[in-house]
């Protein structure tokens, strides 16, 4: 079911190191040009909100029990959608969230292996409507790069976090989750091949036809 709002949701998705947040400042200044009388809000997740910062420390930093983890990751969705998601899309603007609910579907189903109808059971309690609907993202740019390839892409960048610190095992088993999320819903999703040149990647983006 599409979004009733007048606004437009895009999540960019991918395992860490795939390239999101290369291109998400660009794109959303791509989408500003390219729909001036729509104003953007870019945000991310776990984060967005001054609690969901808070939490996001505690996630990426914190060793807890997978459900505590899950729960607390659609916590902070909860609040990021109450306090920022929903009122601009509402307001009609246009939202770039890097990530959103498809990543705890892979990182906590898919990597850590969460069972995915305890996850269904959360999305639909954060993310139900009234009408029975889901919030969900209306496009949603999955990245995707073998685990191998990420891995060395990061090692050139930072200290790893909690889940950058994951083995090559568990990222490939994160991909294969969100290449199953991509498979069910093609609509939804446009699959980056992110082993491409930036460039390459960029001028994709340039192309990618927005219905708005
Ligand atoms: N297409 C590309 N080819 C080669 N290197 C790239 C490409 N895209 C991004 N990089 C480099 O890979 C590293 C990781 O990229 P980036 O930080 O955008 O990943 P990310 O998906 O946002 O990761 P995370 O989710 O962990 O924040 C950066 O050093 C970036 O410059
Ligand atoms: C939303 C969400 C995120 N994660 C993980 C994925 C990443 O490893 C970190 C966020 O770091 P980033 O540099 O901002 O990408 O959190 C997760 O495991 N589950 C989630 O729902």
């Amino acid at each position: 079911m599409s979004n009733p709002y007048p606004g437009y949701f895009i999540s960019f998705e991918g395992i860490d190191g795939a390239g999101k947040s290369t291109h998400i400042e660009a794109f959303g200044e791509l989408m500003k040009t390219r729909y001036p009388d729509r104003e953007l809000v870019l945000t991310r997740e776990p984060g967005g909100t001054v609690l969901g910062e808070q939490l996001r420390e505690l996630l990426l930093h914190t060793p807890m029990h997978l459900e505590t983890e899950a729960m607390l990751m659609f916590a902070a969705r909860r609040e990021h959608i109450a306090q920022v998601i929903e009122p601009a899309l509402l307001a009609g603007k246009i939202v770039i969230s890097d990530r959103f609910t498809d990543a705890s579907f892979a990182y906590q189903g898919g990597g850590r292996g969460l069972s995915l109808d305890r996850l269904n059971h959360l999305e639909q309690w954060v993310q139900g409507r009234p009408d029975g609907s889901l919030l969900q993202p209306n496009l949603t740019i999955l990245f995707d790069l073998p685990g191998s390839i990420a891995e060395a892409r990061r090692s050139k960048v930072r200290a790893p976090d909690k889940f950058e610190q994951m083995d090559l095992n568990f990222f490939e088993k994160v991909r294969q989750e969100y290449l199953r999320r991509a498979k069910a819903d093609p609509q939804r999703f446009h699959l980056v091949d992110a082993t491409q040149t930036q460039d390459v990647i960029w001028h994709g983006l340039q192309s990618l036809e927005i219905p708005l």
